[in-house]
């Protein structure tokens, strides 16, 4: 029997929703055995983040290889990098092993402000890891930050997922769940020929902790299992959709969403 296998090189969110902690179960969920490099600890709740520990850069180097000298993931994702010099040898890395399917979610910072990538860390992100991606999945702030162009309107969203493509992305899917001025939550996905949009009803929820972490981990798992993208996408936002609607109810202030809530629903259908 073959299993796919997928990759996340991502922080630790000591809370659960986000980070290597949903990307794994996400993975797991939709049948995909599942691998970590771990890039920073936080300590993190549905409070906020109370403290970020990047892991020593040896350590990083080491997981990498360890994964690359032996097992063969179909589909890498990156989360938090955190840092320029964890980029340049994730990039690196991804060369060495030909890690050619690979998600990246440019996690810049959380939902409650706390920075999980350092600011002269974006050039980097620019420059080394973005043209290696198959498919790179900002929000509109991430999206503004790497194309150094405002974005407000649809027009705009689409000029700066081609912008990302040009810039050497294979494909750019620009979420919207920041949006709060439409009843849908659309993505716009640009896969280098053509526009397809992507959406559900929007959630009114605070409970939205890790979603972009799980919407690309999704992605990751599907591509792992050989579907094209257009079909990876609309499974993923399928699966972050559930993830939301079904909210746990876990935790004081922001939430974790519910990565059994896809499956769940699939088994009473
Ligand atoms: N309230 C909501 N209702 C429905 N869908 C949502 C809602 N919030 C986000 N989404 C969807 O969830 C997915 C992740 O998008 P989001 O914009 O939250 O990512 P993000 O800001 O990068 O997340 P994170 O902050 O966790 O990294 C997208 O498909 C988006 O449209
Ligand atoms: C380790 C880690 N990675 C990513 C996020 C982004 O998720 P969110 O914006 O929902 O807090 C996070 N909070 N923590």
């Amino acid at each position: 029997m073959h299993i796919p296998q997928a990759l996340t090189i991502a922080g630790s969110d000591s809370g659960g929703g986000a980070g290597i902690q949903a990307d794994l179960k996400t993975f797991q969920e939709l049948g995909v055995y599942g691998m970590s490099v771990i890039t920073a600890i936080t300590a993190q709740n549905t409070a906020g983040v109370q403290g970020v520990y990047p892991i020593e850069l040896e350590g990083v180097v080491t997981q990498l290889h360890s994964i690359g000298d032996d097992l063969q993931p179909a589909a890498i994702k990156t989360g938090m990098l955190f840092s320029a010099d964890i980029i340049h040898e994730v990039a690196i890395a991804v060369r060495q092993y030909q890690w050619n399917t690979l998600v990246i979610d440019p996690v810049m910072v959380a939902k409650g402000g706390s920075v999980l990538l350092q600011q002269q860390a974006i050039q980097a992100l620019i420059r080394e890891l973005l043209p290696l991606a198959a498919v790179i999945t900002p929000n509109v702030p991430e999206a503004e930050l790497l194309t150094g162009s405002t974005i407000h309107t649809l027009k705009e969203r689409e000029q700066a997922a081609r912008q990302l493509v040009q810039m050497g992305a294979r494909a750019a899917v620009i979420k919207g769940g920041h949006d709060t001025s439409t009843p849908q939550a659309m993505d716009v996905l640009f896969d280098g020929k053509q526009f397809h949009y992507v959406e559900y009803p929007r959630v009114d929820t605070p409970h939205t902790h890790g979603t972009g972490c799980t919407y690309s981990a999704a992605m990751t798992a599907e591509l792992a299992k050989g579907n094209g993208l257009l079909q990876a996408v609309q499974t993923a936002k399928a699966f972050v959709h559930a993830a939301i609607e079904d909210g746990l109810g876990i935790g004081s202030v922001h939430g974790p969403t519910n990565h059994f809530a896809y499956r769940q629903r699939r088994a009473v259908r």
